[in-house]
């Protein structure tokens, strides 16, 4: 098998882009993230606080009636869209252009669900983030994933990878099988675990930031609100992947010394993103390449 590319600091440093000192927010991206149902609004909340965090400058979010005061009150920052229904989406519908869009945390996976995910996605053209119930939706749909758009990021976790291209007897058969799918429909596949690697063509990089804290429920939404908000501010597919995944381990590699593995949570990871970006703006002294 070939060696991986790792991300380490310096495949970060020189993909990350400086905040410019004119900008706004209307120029630093519209992220719009889809999903929660009753239950697991959590899931859409903790992602479109990790999206602001991340530095674009407008986040919405959509979720079902039951989320609309959970999100308002938990994240003030972040514009709520609600779908007709109540418990669960059935009509992703929504009038403005997002610059980037992430879809599935806690998104479930009732049948009214998964048609509106069909008619989402045959409206889509730009890249999406697509995650965990969204994932599931498609595994359980396949002859709907030539409707993903080029360069769109699945971020699926062991068992997501699973129910997306069937089983494996040991790394290099997953690396294998997960490379021909990713190539197959021309999308980038964020393997999360412990490392998370990250294929895309006929490149395959392993992230080294990360530990085990991070083993926590949300952290892959906080992941997912990561990527698409890099995704909204410009950075390409791939560098948002790459960028994301760093980062996101790197909370934890910075927080683990403060907070020990068992007291970190996902609100954890958000909290630590100001001091992950430090790191990587060449707040250390560590010059960038
Ligand atoms: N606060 C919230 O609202 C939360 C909502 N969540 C949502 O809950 C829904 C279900 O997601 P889940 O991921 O919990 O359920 P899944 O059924 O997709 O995954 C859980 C299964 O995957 C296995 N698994 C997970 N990570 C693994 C790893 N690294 N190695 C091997 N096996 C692994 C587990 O053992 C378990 O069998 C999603 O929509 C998700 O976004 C979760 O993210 C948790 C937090
Ligand atoms: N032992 C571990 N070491 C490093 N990273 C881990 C470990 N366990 C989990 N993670 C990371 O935490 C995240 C978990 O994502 P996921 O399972 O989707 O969580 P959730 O659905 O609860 O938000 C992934 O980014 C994964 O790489
Ligand atoms: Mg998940």
């Amino acid at each position: 098998m070939r060696l991986p590319i790792y991300i380490d600091q310096f495949e970060a440093r020189k993909r990350y882009k400086d905040i410019l000192h004119d900008t706004h927010k209307g120029l630093q991206g519209h992220a719009l993230l889809i999903g929660g149902s009753y239950g697991k609004i959590g899931a859409i909340t903790l992602a479109s606080r990790a999206a602001l965090r991340t530095g674009c400058g407008l986040v919405t979010a959509f979720v079902p009636k039951c989320g609309y005061e959970i999100i308002q009150i938990s994240n003030p920052e972040v514009m709520v869209l609600t779908d007709v229904n109540k418990k669960y989406l059935s009509d992703m519908h929504y009038d403005f252009q997002p610059n980037a869009i992430a879809i599935g945390p806690g998104l479930g996976q009732a049948l009214e669900t998964q048609k509106a995910f069909y008619d989402f996605l045959v409206k889509q053209k730009s890249p999406l983030v697509v995650d965990a119930d969204a994932i599931n939706i498609l595994a359980q749909n396949p002859e709907w994933l030539t409707l993903l758009p080029r360069q769109s990021i699945l971020t699926p976790h062991p068992k997501e990878l699973e129910r997306l291209i069937g089983s494996w007897c040991n790394q290099e058969e997953k690396v294998t099988k997960a490379r021909a799918f990713a190539q197959r429909y021309q999308i980038i596949l964020v393997l999360k675990g412990g490392p998370t690697q990250v294929v895309f063509g006929q490149e395959f990089y392993e992230n080294t930031t990360g530990n085990q804290a991070l083993a926590t429920a949300g952290s892959g939404d906080v992941l997912t609100g990561i990527i698409a908000s890099l995704l909204a501010q410009s950075y390409s597919p791939i560098d948002a992947a790459i960028l994301g995944v760093f980062i996101h381990g790197l909370t934890a590699d910075l927080a683990v010394p403060k907070t020990g593995y068992e007291s970190f949570i996902a609100s954890t990871i958000i909290k630590y993103l100001g001091k992950a970006f430090l790191f990587i703006a060449n707040e250390t002294g560590i010059p960038k390449t």
